[in-house]
């Protein structure tokens, strides 16, 4: 059996949009990213897709984006299990900066590194810094220790997939047709596991905001082939901006 298993990154957020690392800030998605959001509905009921449950992380963008989906498709009455292993990576004491201004001022080179490299982490936060998770009751229930102050692909790796091994994967395998909701991180992070890339590979691969993502999986869940339903001009032109988010002006 060829199991169906669709990613997709939340719509354009107001700080994708104000060009800010954003990480585990809770923000809203822009207007634009609304219509991402009901295109990217539009485009899988167009292709004949229905879910039966969906996963998300237990941010907004994620969660607004799925809602506005699910609400194309007419399916808004699925289970929808909300995780903060699939939220995006914590970006430490970056959050809230610009990306482009703080190319000016540490180098893109620097900034790349800090964006894309697989594990070095940008600089972590004090826990008394009030963007630190374990300041927000959303994460209450989080160990110690599953409270990132900062965290680099590698840690994402880490905290995504114990919830694939526990939870999606199984649900895949018993037959239900999974959609996830999440990050460019997140979303890197299952690739990276999935298509089994190498460190270094990681590294060049963007995650354009509001287009699925399929993945064909064997009976194994090995991927058979995976693919956006994206246009390819526009699928090039979307990734290449999320990577030019990191130069200078
Ligand atoms: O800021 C972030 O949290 C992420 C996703 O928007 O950005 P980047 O593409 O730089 O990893």
């Amino acid at each position: 059996m060829v199991h169906k298993l669709v990613l997709i990154r939340h719509g354009e957020s107001t700080w994708n949009k104000e060009n800010k690392f954003t990480g585990w800030t809770d923000v809203d998605l822009s207007d634009k990213g609304v219509e991402e959001a009901h295109d990217a509905g539009k485009k899988l009921k167009q292709n004949g897709y229905t879910f039966d449950i969906a996963f998300t992380s237990l941010l907004k963008r994620a969660q607004r984006t799925l809602n506005i989906v699910l609400e194309e498709l007419g399916e808004s009455s699925i289970p929808v299990d909300k995780e903060w292993r699939l939220n995006e990576r914590h970006y430490g004491a970056l959050q809230g900066l610009n990306k482009s201004e703080t190319a000016t001022k540490y180098g893109e080179d620097q900034v790349k590194i800090w964006r894309r490299s697989y594990s070095i982490p940008p600089p972590p936060l004090e826990e008394s810094d009030e963007r630190f998770p374990g300041n927000d009751p959303l994460y209450k229930d989080l160990k110690k220790d599953q409270l990132p102050k900062t965290e680099c692909l590698e840690d994402t790796v880490a905290r995504v997939l114990p919830l694939w091994e526990s939870t999606i994967a199984p649900t895949i395998k018993s037959g239900k047709k999974v959609l996830i909701a999440a990050h460019g991180n997140s979303i890197r992070a299952l690739i990276k596991y999935l298509d089994n890339v190498s460190d270094d590979g990681i590294v060049s691969m963007e995650i354009p905001t509001g287009i699925p993502l399929v993945y064909e999986l064997d009976d194994e869940l090995k991927p058979i082939k995976s693919y956006y339903l994206a246009d390819e001009a526009l699928l090039k032109a979307a990734q290449e901006a999320v990577a030019n988010q990191g130069k200078a002006k």
